[in-house]
């Protein structure tokens, strides 16, 4: 398993040894080992799937403390534009985003810490979205930022993506105060 540490801090990208045979494809999709190498030890407590067609886009969501969630996000078939936006106040990239493509040749893994938001944009149809959460969904802390937010100014490399309306009007990073 290769592990990259990203520029944002405390962000890990993970990309398995992936086995080809006559039968198909294995992978280690997760190994709580290589995480706590590397100091990871957050106990993960539920598995989330979405399917979505190209074009759409999920995010930015986070959950509030003490509800607050670290992910482990992959994609199982198709692919993917990952996006985090780092939103813990003391850090040195505050209001940065990180692009992270995910497929599922590579099948590489991104670790996402507590304090950041986090959303993606399906690059191919029936694209099958996984990730492993360190707390169960609690919707009365959810939160947001609008994803075609002028401040962040993110590169979504597609254009009229096909958002909720939930997600539409999620606020803008200049009148956000950060839970975190
Ligand atoms: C996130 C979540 C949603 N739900 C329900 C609520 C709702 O009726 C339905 C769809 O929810 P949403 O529209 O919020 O789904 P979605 O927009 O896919 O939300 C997800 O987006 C990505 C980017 C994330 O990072 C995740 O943490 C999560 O917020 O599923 C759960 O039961 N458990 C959960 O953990």
């Amino acid at each position: 398993m290769e592990i990259k540490e990203h520029s944002i801090s405390g962000v890990f990208e993970f990309t398995p040894r992936v086995f080809t045979d006559a039968r198909g494809v294995f992978f280690e999709s997760f190994s709580g080992r290589e995480l706590a190498k590397i100091g990871i030890t957050d106990e993960w407590v539920q598995d989330n799937q979405s399917s979505s067609a190209r074009g759409v886009l999920r995010g930015l969501h986070f959950q509030k403390p003490p509800y607050a969630q670290a992910k482990m996000v992959r994609v199982a078939a198709g692919r993917a534009l990952d996006i985090i936006v780092d939103i813990r106040p003391e850090s040195a990239t505050y209001g940065q985003y990180l692009s992270v493509e995910l497929d599922d040749q590579r099948c590489n893994v991104l670790y996402v810490p507590i304090g950041f938001a986090h959303g993606f944009v399906a690059l191919e149809d029936d694209t099958l979205f996984l990730y492993k959460c360190s707390n169960y969904y609690h919707p009365g802390s959810e939160g947001g930022l609008h994803w075609n937010d002028p401040t962040l100014n993110i590169n979504w490399q597609v254009t009229d993506p096909n958002v909720s309306d939930k997600d539409q009007v999620l606020p803008f990073f200049a009148d956000f105060k950060s839970p975190f």
